[in-house]
């Protein structure tokens, strides 16, 4: 990098986890099931047969774990609350227990000047709700909102920043259409009822805080740019499809009071005309969105590939990670700034960003070097303070992920962590990243 970097003064450097990744312990003092829990039983679904009943451990070594964030010199956190610790069955008696878990964690947080930002919904939902239809019963728009009031009401003050939802893509593409990740199912139908169930309690939540809260709530989605393989008209349209499918489809609504159109020529008569009343409970003012960018697409048009018609270009020149993914920087620039091409200055985050790498065992030194993504990191750090340049509101950056976690139906084969976890002995290692991290934290990207 040729130039120094400056980051804004206040910009605010963290990292990102969720609860049924790092946590285990997930039944313990009260709590319910959640459907990651059955899926994760089912053989064949999750990778190794692994699970989340010890995982990181977090639910007992939180006090280590901040003590980790401390001396990274992280200034936020940002983490999910179970839904089923609070409301065991989903809806109903509340789970003081699993109440109390948060408010140490967050109290641990702001003893040691961290801000916590809470993400209501992680995609670990109650198992209970689910065996009442779960995001395909329209009534989970009041389950969901009647939850997130009850950690507005404990929680609001000390934590000043609330998500509703992560990645509601991905909730329905995986968990509805392909049945990759929980709850496993496979309808087209279904996945387009889901996906709007999820916008509907999105915005039924954010309307409550209105009522509740003083401070800031969005939503964090995932943002894979696409880019055409030629400039055909069938692969332009391929792209046009895709990205109204992964991107569009969950900003439209919020922002321009419609879904994409191309939503209808994705899924035909699976798409019905939505109640308008829906799109103005969708369309809620937000104070942020979170993006999650990780890598692009470059795709063509394939009438094989049902739905979508659409398939991905390996890109030969490209470095893929662990994950299957791309490293392109430049698609973090260009996802920032046709957000606010597209929807105008709301301010963002960068709620998740990060590589899957095999990382090699712990060097003679005690370290464990981790240079791929040492070398993703400084190139998205590059491409961060572009967008900022571009006239972005960027205002913070969350790392994904602090420690190597399950990574749901891949279970603990791919490690995203910038620490890395030894998960039989739960010891916690540094990587390089994290050394990296910690300077760029120190200097506000001027050791860049
Ligand atoms: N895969 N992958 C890594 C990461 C996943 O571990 C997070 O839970 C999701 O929010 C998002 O998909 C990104």
């Amino acid at each position: 990098m040729n130039k120094a970097i400056q980051f804004p003064a206040n910009f605010l450097w963290g990292s990102a986890t969720s609860a049924y990744q790092i946590e285990g312990s997930p039944l313990a003092d009260g709590a319910g099931a959640s459907i990651w829990q059955r899926f994760c039983a089912v053989p064949g679904n999750v990778r190794d047969g692994d699970h989340g009943d010890i995982a990181c451990d977090h639910y007992n070594r939180y006090k280590e774990d901040v003590a980790l964030m401390v001396k990274l010199g992280l200034k936020a956190y940002r983490f999910s609350v179970s839904w089923s610790r609070i409301l065991p069955q989903g809806r109903g008696a509340v789970n003081q227990a699993g109440l109390d878990f948060y408010s140490r964690l967050i109290d641990e947080l702001l003893a040691n000047g961290i801000e916590p930002m809470v993400t209501l919904y992680h995609w670990d939902l109650p198992a209970a709700l689910d065996d009442r239809g779960g995001w395909l019963n329209p009534d989970i728009a009041d389950w969901f909102t009647d939850y997130a009031r009850v950690l507005f009401r404990a929680f609001d003050g000390r934590v000043k920043s609330w998500a509703t939802l992560n990645e509601p893509w991905v909730v329905t593409d995986g968990g509805y259409l392909h049945g990759t990740l929980a709850p496993g199912h496979r309808n087209l139908h279904e996945a387009a009822l889901a996906s709007h169930n999820l916008m509907r309690a999105h915005g039924s939540a954010v309307k409550a805080y209105r009522e509740e809260g003083k401070y800031q709530i969005g939503i964090v989605v995932n943002i894979e740019p696409k880019y055409p393989a030629s400039q055909s008209q069938a692969d332009l349209d391929a792209t046009r499809r895709a990205d109204a499918y992964m991107n569009r489809q969950y900003l439209d609504p919020i922002f321009l009071g419609a879904y994409p159109p191309e939503m209808k020529e994705i899924f035909g008569e699976a798409w019905p005309d939505w109640p308008a009343a829906d799109f103005d409970l969708i369309g809620q003012k937000l104070d942020f969105v979170g993006i999650n960018y990780y890598t692009r697409s470059v795709v063509r048009h394939e009438p094989a590939h049902w739905p979508l018609r659409v398939a991905p270009v390996r890109q030969t020149q490209a470095t893929y990670t662990e994950t299957g993914w791309e490293v392109f920087p430049q698609g973090l620039t260009d996802t920032l700034v046709n957000f606010k091409q597209r929807y105008g200055d709301t301010p963002l985050y960068v709620m998740e960003n990060g590589s899957a790498f095999y990382d090699p065992p712990q060097a003679e030194d005690g370290r464990v070097h981790d240079p791929l993504r040492v070398s993703c990191l400084r190139k998205n750090m590059g491409a961060l303070h572009a967008a900022l340049e571009l006239g972005v509101d960027l205002r913070g950056y969350m790392v994904w992920s602090l420690l190597d976690n399950l990574e749901w139906s891949l279970g603990f084969s791919k490690r995203f962590g910038i620490i890395h976890v030894n998960f039989e002995t739960q010891q916690r290692t540094l990587k390089d990243s994290a050394l990296l991290y910690a300077d760029i934290v120190a200097s506000n990207g001027a050791c860049l």
